[in-house]
């Protein structure tokens, strides 16, 4: 069941149903008095029960052991793990920039591997998000992971990952992104020797598709790219018990010994699954006339609030595009935002930085900072002749939220952060002439 590429099942969240042996799925029932194959039935509800039908997520497993049968679980240390709420550092209103952080040098998978930025919000009332890194250089062997205060939204780097969870398998490589819901127990191995990546970390309610409004019915991440794994289990006979399950939990690990691996679903029905999504197949759109749109137009995946319209995050991607606005500055402009931005890059040049923003690096732009162009990318932008551009050879994102992320001790004394990252801006020097042609790029 664990070699070879997974099988994928195609939509995102979408009521799939799988079986890694036929004839392990009940047919019209849940619960019958005993499951097939000597099966244990178990619910995973992601939603309240009583949440409206078009958020409502739940998946019914069918599985060698009840995931009941384990012991106590106790305290592990956290590592460079942090949750919300995050009261380590005052938050600051600096604008802040990383180097990419270092590999590891020790053995570390990548529970070990994953290090916080800083978030907002709270966990234990799932609230906010928080920001994580991950460097792994091996395999997890005999251990998993589950979160239990959010999901976790993977943006692999370097090097791939092979995710093998309680639904079944996925495959991801740089470029790619993967989700595995809150409460949900997976494994990661590294088939690469090394791997680096971003994590956002959501307390929040779940990433889903943003309304696309007047763009209509297609154009940004289409639904049938969404794929989930297909079931499959580890062979009982394969691990060797006892096996360590890490449980992330009101922002603390804890640890229990299973004596049977926690990935033994041999079928599985429902709408709550990990998925993974390839970046390449979003339909970027841009402005076919004049101005830069807002970056919302790239929102891969949103975590709703509340409040209609106010995402508690935004999934956003620059990726490869066309730039042909007329009289227009086409990077991004010069702005100051209520909604706070940490960004990375996966790999090339992010448009807005000519310098110092480093594929495996990062920025954050907090709620209200004054932000933009460096002097160098503004230099060039408003000078150029403005023929149609291909923004080639990039891709970076952003997590988006509604609260201002508040750094852990450990990122903001980082050695890799950039001490001079205001410089960016120092050559914007005024350039003001009351004399000058009031309108030079009219259109
Ligand atoms: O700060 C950034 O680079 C992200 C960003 C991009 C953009 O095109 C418009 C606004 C914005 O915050
Ligand atoms: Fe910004």
């Amino acid at each position: 069941m664990n070699e070879g590429e997974p099988r994928y099942l195609t939509g995102f969240g979408n009521s799939h149903q799988s079986e890694a042996v036929p004839g392990a799925l009940p047919r019209g029932q849940n619960s019958p008095q005993r499951a097939p194959l000597g099966l244990y039935a178990e619910q995973i509800s992601g939603t309240a029960f009583t949440q409206p039908r078009h958020v409502n997520r739940r998946t019914w497993v069918y599985r060698i052991t009840p995931s009941a049968r384990h012991s106590a679980y106790h305290r592990i240390p956290n590592g460079h793990l942090r949750s919300a709420p995050f009261t380590e550092t005052e938050p600051t209103p600096n604008r802040l920039r990383w180097n990419p952080q270092p590999g590891a040098d020790n053995p570390t998978d990548f529970v070990d591997g994953l290090y916080t930025i800083g978030g907002n919000g709270n966990a234990l009332t799932h609230t906010g998000i928080a920001v994580h890194t991950y460097r792994a250089n091996r395999s997890m062997t005999r251990r998993y992971l589950v979160d239990a205060d959010g999901e976790l939204l993977i943006v692999p780097q370097a090097g791939r990952l092979h995710l093998f969870t309680e639904l079944g398998r996925l495959h991801v490589a740089p470029g790619q992104i993967a989700l595995i819901p809150r409460g949900i127990r997976f494994r990661v191995d590294l088939p690469d020797p090394a791997a680096a990546g971003y994590v956002c970390e959501n307390y929040g309610a779940a990433f889903t598709l943003p309304e696309r409004g007047p763009i209509g019915a297609n154009g940004l991440a289409d639904e049938r790219h969404f794929q989930a794994p297909a079931a499959a289990y580890e062979d009982p006979a394969e691990v060797a018990a006892p096996v360590q399950l890490v449980q992330k939990f009101g922002g603390n690990l804890w640890a229990s010994e299973f004596d049977h691996s926690p990935l033994d679903v041999v079928a599985w029905h429902g709408n709550y699954a990990p998925y993974r999504y390839n970046l390449a197949d979003f339909t970027t759109l841009g402005t076919i006339s004049h101005d830069h749109p807002d970056p919302s137009i790239f929102t891969v995946l949103t975590s709703p609030s509340d409040t209609p319209g106010l995402a508690n995050a935004d999934f956003v991607i620059f990726p490869p595009r066309w730039l042909v606005a007329e009289h227009t500055f086409r990077p991004p402009w010069f702005h100051r935002n209520i909604m706070s931005e940490y960004m990375g890059l996966i790999h090339g040049v992010y448009d807005a930085k000519a310098e110092g923003f480093l594929p495996g690096g990062a920025s954050l732009h907090n709620s209200f900072t004054s932000h933009g162009p460096d002097a160098e990318t503004y230099a060039k932008a408003s000078t150029v002749p403005l023929a149609p551009q291909k923004v080639d050879n990039t891709l970076a994102f952003m997590f988006e939220t509604r609260w201002p992320i508040t750094l852990t001790r450990h990122a903001l004394d980082a050695p890799h952060r950039q001490g001079d990252y205001d410089a960016a801006w120092d050559g914007l020097a005024p350039r003001f002439s009351p004399d000058a042609d009031a309108d030079p790029d009219a259109g």
